[in-house]
């Protein structure tokens, strides 16, 4: 990794992003003089000859008249989030310099130049990093106005007058600590206790997961006789990741301890086999899973058995649908519907659409529609078919969470990501941030990266600046519930992950997120930010795009999402204000002046 370090001198005019009307390069091809003859030799031969100096190596930038050099240490080759992202198919000079340091025979030497030839009084000519020069147009983005679907989280009705039992209610109060209904509970709660089919929709954080718990435990508690754990599933609910099982059945633990004798269990890929095996035998009568290992258990384990389920939920049911998901619920509808037990049957997510009425139409019976959004308040009874069509695709997000974009060319993406990152976890207090990228290759980078170069203790913070966590998909299972877990109580540090923590997670008091890659669609960006802003608090987003994906701000504008535009420069003019990075040129000054707010939204 360290030989992969870039020095850059970013001190130096970082006021020339090429724009529409400015067109000269940011830090590009600046003319620096030498006063030492000496030094000139060294410094010409590190610049002139580019296969002893090839990218991968660390380079030193003097400035006129300073006789110092700079070395901020911020920027590697190339992260395999970049190598990945074919959507960005502009070819950099940086990535021409990688190719050629890659192939040695095609490596282009630059004739060495007498200092007279430039024009700069004679003074010789200095190559920077190629990092800040011949970046492409940076375009502006016009996010058009669009009428924002609004949703209130929160109404004036409490538990108590849903005639549950009296212990459901104290435990609501007591220890999930909730007294009155979300709009989505309030909606939803009385039609499932009236025992209908559902299709559930609300945004982000609104509740739903109480919006479908209540009932289920409300409905089994007042079985007699009284359930038994040979009984075996007598509500099987379905979510996509695992974490999200874990988060589900904490929530059913809690719900459930005055009903001792109703058994929650969980299911799911990473886990062993064997014990899961051993506890359905002994019998779950709540039985939380992710699709896949469900589906192994339908096949390989004896003991599981259906024949007494009366409730089927489909958390983020559109997810459940998706490619991949689709045939492992085929199997688990069949085993299901083979039992000819009559059941209830729930779909909810934030972004239910037209994909649903082929899973409503295979799964329910005249289902409710609840869309919880201004202007379709209320529920709607609706056949199957009809139901997708009663959900919009304007998607509505948290009234208090703030959508910002950074448009960033690709090969700086990486050091203005490093630089928000300092913005809000060195000079500001209390920050939690959320960074979702494309592949798991690109969280272990990053996390190897900025652990050594951001977080690294310095003679000015003797202590790490902040907790760094990850989560993906490759990681074993025990890790992934740690980080989780750890992630979910610590009160400020950065997440690094892919999308396995878009959908359903609940991390408490997450201020920002930031989308390094851009999601696969408008339903994973809406699921993305919604990590942030829950339950009615405050939050804060921000997309990185390059300049060929501008265009998704419209696509999002499509489904009434707006975003406001944040200045790259802004963000990178952060790395002027820590002492490990900015230089010692005499254009610190003329940064700091030009940028009097370190905070970029500002
Ligand atoms: N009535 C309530 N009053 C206060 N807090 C609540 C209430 N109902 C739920 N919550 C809390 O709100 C948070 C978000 O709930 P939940 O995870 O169920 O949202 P969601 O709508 O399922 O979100 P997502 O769409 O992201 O899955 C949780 O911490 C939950 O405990």
């Amino acid at each position: 990794m360290a030989d992969d370090v870039l020095m850059l001198n970013i001190s130096s005019d970082p006021f020339k992003f090429p724009t529409k009307n400015n067109q000269r390069s940011f830090l590009s091809a600046e003319k620096y003089s030498w006063k030492g003859k000496k030094k000139e030799s060294v410094k010409r031969k590190a610049v002139f000859e580019p296969q002893e100096n090839s990218a991968f190596k660390q380079r030193k930038i003097n400035q006129t008249g300073q006789q110092h050099t700079h070395k901020q240490k911020l920027q590697s080759p190339r992260s395999p989030s970049q190598r990945n992202n074919s959507r960005d198919t502009e070819e950099t000079g940086y990535q021409r310099e990688n190719k050629a340091a890659q192939s040695p025979s095609k490596v282009k030497t630059f004739p060495k130049k007498a200092p007279e030839e430039h024009k700069d009084h004679g003074r010789p000519f200095i190559k920077t990093s190629s990092l800040f020069k011949n970046n492409p147009e940076i375009p502006d983005v016009h996010s058009r106005a669009v009428t924002r679907v609004n949703e209130n989280v929160f109404t004036n009705y409490t538990f108590e007058e849903l005639n549950l039992h009296p212990h459901l209610v104290a435990t609501l109060e007591k220890v999930l600590k909730v007294t009155s209904m979300t709009s989505v509970q309030k909606q939803s709660i009385p039609v499932l206790m009236f025992g209908k089919d559902a299709v559930i929709r609300s945004q982000t954080g609104s509740g739903k997961t109480l919006a479908y718990a209540i009932p289920v435990v409300q409905s089994l508690q007042a079985i007699q006789p009284k359930v038994k754990r040979s009984d075996g599933p007598l509500a099987v609910i379905i979510v996509p990741t695992r974490e999200l099982a874990l988060q589900t059945f904490q929530m059913f633990q809690n719900l459930l301890k005055p009903f001792i004798w109703i058994v929650p269990g969980v299911l799911m890929g990473g886990e062993k086999k064997k014990s899961e095996k051993s506890r359905l035998r002994k019998g779950i009568n709540v039985l939380i899973s992710t699709p896949g290992r469900l589906v192994d258990h339908i096949k390989n384990t004896l003991s599981i058995v259906f024949s007494a389920v009366r409730w089927l939920i489909l958390d983020e049911a559109d997810r459940t649908l998706d490619l991949g998901f689709e045939k492992d619920l085929t199997v688990i509808l069949n085993a299901l519907n083979s039992t000819g037990i009559a059941r209830q049957n729930v779909l909810l997510s934030a972004t239910l659409n037209e994909g649903l009425s082929r899973l409503a139409s295979i799964s329910m019976k005249d289902p409710a529609t609840i869309h919880v959004s201004e202007g379709s308040k209320g529920t709607t009874q609706t056949r199957p078919q009809a139901a997708a069509q009663a959900l919009s695709d304007s998607y509505s997000v948290p009234e208090r969470l703030k959508q910002h974009v950074v448009v960033v060319p690709s090969k700086l993406h990486l050091v203005c990501l490093a630089s928000f990152i300092l913005a809000k976890c060195k000079f500001e207090c209390g920050q939690k941030l959320i960074v979702f990228m494309s592949s798991c290759d690109a969280v272990e980078f990053l996390l190897t990266l900025f652990t050594k170069v951001l977080c690294a203790k310095s003679d000015t913070s003797p202590a790490n600046l902040f907790n760094l966590y990850r989560l993906h998909g490759n990681m074993k299972q025990e890790a992934r519930t740690e980080v989780f877990q750890e992630f979910s109580q610590c009160q400020t540090g950065i997440l690094l992950c892919t999308d396995v923590a878009a959908r359903g997670l609940d991390l408490a008091q997450v201020t920002w997120i930031v989308q390094y890659n851009p999601p696969i669609s408008v339903e994973e960006y809406v699921h993305r930010v919604g990590r942030t802003a829950r339950i009615g608090a405050q939050g804060s987003s921000l997309l990185f795009l390059t300049p060929s994906e501008t265009a998704f701000v419209d696509v999002l504008a499509n489904h009434n999402i707006s975003l406001s535009e944040m200045k790259m420069i802004a963000i990178l003019s952060t790395l002027m204000r820590d002492s490990r990075f900015k230089g010692r040129g005499k254009w610190d000054s003329k940064v700091m002046l030009l940028t009097p707010c370190s905070n970029p939204e500002k």
